[in-house]
């Protein structure tokens, strides 16, 4: 089993009978969401919230149930990857785009566990460029109120053309040299207007399920 199998499916053992679920989005997430969907076909009855389009696809082919914010106002647990964590478990998330509804999902969750193999533990986030969404409307000049910060922002792109969130954003990749303080750079960006969220996710994880050397599962 790879190391994405083997957190995904640790996670899901934090799922009982009767829970709403946040569903993450991701390669990581994957496994976590087939596993529910073996679950719920014997007999686990939940209630899926998905952190993305793609997600919300893949869950309805495994049928897993889905809920949204309109009928619940809180998540039991929400189960996501990430593309970094680091010593404090702070997290960079966004490489797939989903950033916006991860983070509100994240939020609105009573545990928020997250699945990371060994290769996303770092000591300093930042090596990873931080996914930032912003609004279509002026969007040039959002970019350079963020270069302002000490970033190198690239318009994100997929197969030629600009990439657009579910939400109809776009997103700027921001190279940082080392992000030295998350939540002053979390809280910077999201005061800067156009911004609509940023892939920081700080002092948000409750649980961070990860593999060491040995490939033995680490939960932190
Ligand atoms: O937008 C995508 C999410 O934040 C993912 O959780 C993150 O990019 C990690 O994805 P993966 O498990 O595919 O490495």
């Amino acid at each position: 089993m790879n190391e994405k199998q083997l957190v995904g499916e640790k996670a899901v053992e934090y799922v009982r009978d009767g829970m709403i679920v946040g569903l993450g989005t991701g390669s990581t997430a994957y496994y976590a969401i087939q596993k529910l969907g073996q679950l719920v076909q014997a007999g686990l009855s939940i209630k899926g919230v998905p952190t993305s389009v793609q997600t919300e696809n893949l869950a309805k082919e495994l049928k897993i149930p889905l809920t949204t914010f309109t009928e619940v106002d809180y998540l039991d647990i929400a189960i996501d990857g990430a593309d970094e964590v680091d010593q404090q478990q702070n997290l960079i998330k966004g490489g797939g785009g989903a950033l916006l509804r991860e983070k509100i999902i994240a939020r609105a969750a009573k545990q928020f566990i997250v699945i990371a193999d060994s290769s996303k533990m770092v000591n300093t986030l930042g090596t990873f460029p931080l996914p930032v969404e912003v609004t279509q409307f002026g969007h040039k000049v959002t970019k350079s109120h963020i270069e302002a910060l000490g970033g190198k922002a690239t318009l994100r792109q997929m197969d030629g053309e600009i990439f657009i969130s579910d939400n109809g954003n776009y997103i700027y990749d921001v190279k940082f040299e080392n992000i030295m303080d998350a939540k002053e750079l979390e809280q910077a960006l999201n005061l800067i207007p156009g911004v609509v969220e940023n892939g920081l996710f700080v002092h948000m994880a409750d649980k961070v399920i990860t593999v060491d050397k040995n490939k033995q599962i680490v939960i932190r």
